[in-house]
């Protein structure tokens, strides 16, 4: 079998498209614009590279953007205090903080500083909290991104078995409970799982999001199954000096083989992360002023 390519590339445009075309009644019927800040801490050149892309996509759908960006050793209490604000500015609808931030600062404080309504990371206690139990609250873009994937490529997921290879907070536990609400029934791995390739072998839908470049083998993938690549690691490229490729945590070549659809790393799940974090702050947005929210662009 050859594997379908799961475009998440075209898939994204599309998303961004439909945030797009709500921006704009939002604007023309409310007045209202959806705005997005992006606290960038320090100045690590592939953050810069990803804030730098969420900006552009976010003033292409008609949305404001804002970036603050502070030194590398900036205080808690400094970076508090901006957070402190952007969460009072009725302006500002969604508010991101760029990780890894420097060491002097802790990730799960800086989520916690972030009004939970405005949280577009979906990071915070609150929003894991309310997608365990099944209510309405802003969920992380990697893992929306892939169940919007997921829906358009297989359809219904009741009953599908899916295997998750990953269990952070970022990724693999939301991106579980998703496949759960859908009515997958989910096994999430991880690195002291026994036997991984058997529990992989299983799965209709394979999730990987370890950080281990290639280590999904061909022959652990069920035939047909569907395969969701989110692991990202930036490797030198081998021909062009100076430059970096990225690489899935997939074999891909071996696995497209087997596998019934796969996405392909990059423009796969990657553009689907920026497109989310559009379609969260648009959701941000409209409940802020409680008008409908759009359809389709959350889980
Ligand atoms: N495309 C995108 O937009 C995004 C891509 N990513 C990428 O996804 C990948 C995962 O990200 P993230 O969840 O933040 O990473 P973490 O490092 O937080 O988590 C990695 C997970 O993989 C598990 N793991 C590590 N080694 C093995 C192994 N040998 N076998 C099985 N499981 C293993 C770990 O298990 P344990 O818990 O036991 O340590 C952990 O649960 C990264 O490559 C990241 O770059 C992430 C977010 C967005
Ligand atoms: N608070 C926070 N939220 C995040 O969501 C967050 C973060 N911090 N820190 C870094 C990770 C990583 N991440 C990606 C976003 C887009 C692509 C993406 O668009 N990738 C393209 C290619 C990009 C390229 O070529 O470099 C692709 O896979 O096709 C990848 C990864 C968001 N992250």
């Amino acid at each position: 079998m050859v594997a379908q390519i799961i475009d998440g590339k075209a898939f994204a445009a599309k998303v961004r498209g439909q945030v797009a075309q709500h921006v704009s009644a939002l604007k023309a019927q409310h007045n209202q614009t959806p705005g997005l800040a992006v606290v960038l801490v320090g100045e690590d050149p592939a953050s810069e590279v990803y804030v730098a892309a969420k900006h552009k996509a976010t003033v292409e759908t008609g949305m404001t953007s804002f970036e603050h960006k502070l030194p590398a050793d900036v205080s808690e209490a400094d970076l508090f205090a901006l957070i402190d604000q952007l969460n009072a500015d009725p302006d500002v609808h969604g508010i991101l903080c760029q990780f890894p931030v420097p060491e002097h600062l802790s990730e799960r404080r800086v989520v916690a500083r972030i009004d939970p309504a405005k949280d577009v990371d979906g990071l915070s206690v609150v929003n894991a909290g309310l997608l365990a139990s099944g209510e309405a609250g802003l969920v992380p873009c990697t893992p929306l991104g892939c169940l919007m994937l997921l829906r358009d490529q297989v359809g219904d997921l009741t009953g599908k078995d899916a295997v998750v290879v990953g269990r952070s907070n970022l990724f693999g536990k939301p991106m579980a409970q998703l496949l759960l609400r859908d009515n997958c029934t989910v096994t999430v791995a991880h690195s002291r799982s026994n036997d991984l390739p058997g529990i992989c072998k299983r799965a209709d839908i394979l999730v990987a999001a370890v950080g281990r470049a290639q280590m999904v083998q061909g022959d652990w993938i069920k035939p047909g199954a569907t395969v969701i690549d989110v692991g990202i690691t930036r490797v030198p490229h081998p021909e062009k000096p100076g430059k970096s490729r990225l690489i899935g945590d997939v074999d891909f070549g071996p696995a497209s083989e087997v596998a019934g659809a796969i996405t392909p790393v990059p423009g796969g799940v990657g553009p689907m992360t920026i497109a989310c974090l559009l379609a969260n702050t648009l959701t941000a947005a409209c409940r802020a002023h409680g008008l409908a929210e759009p359809q389709g662009l959350t889980a």
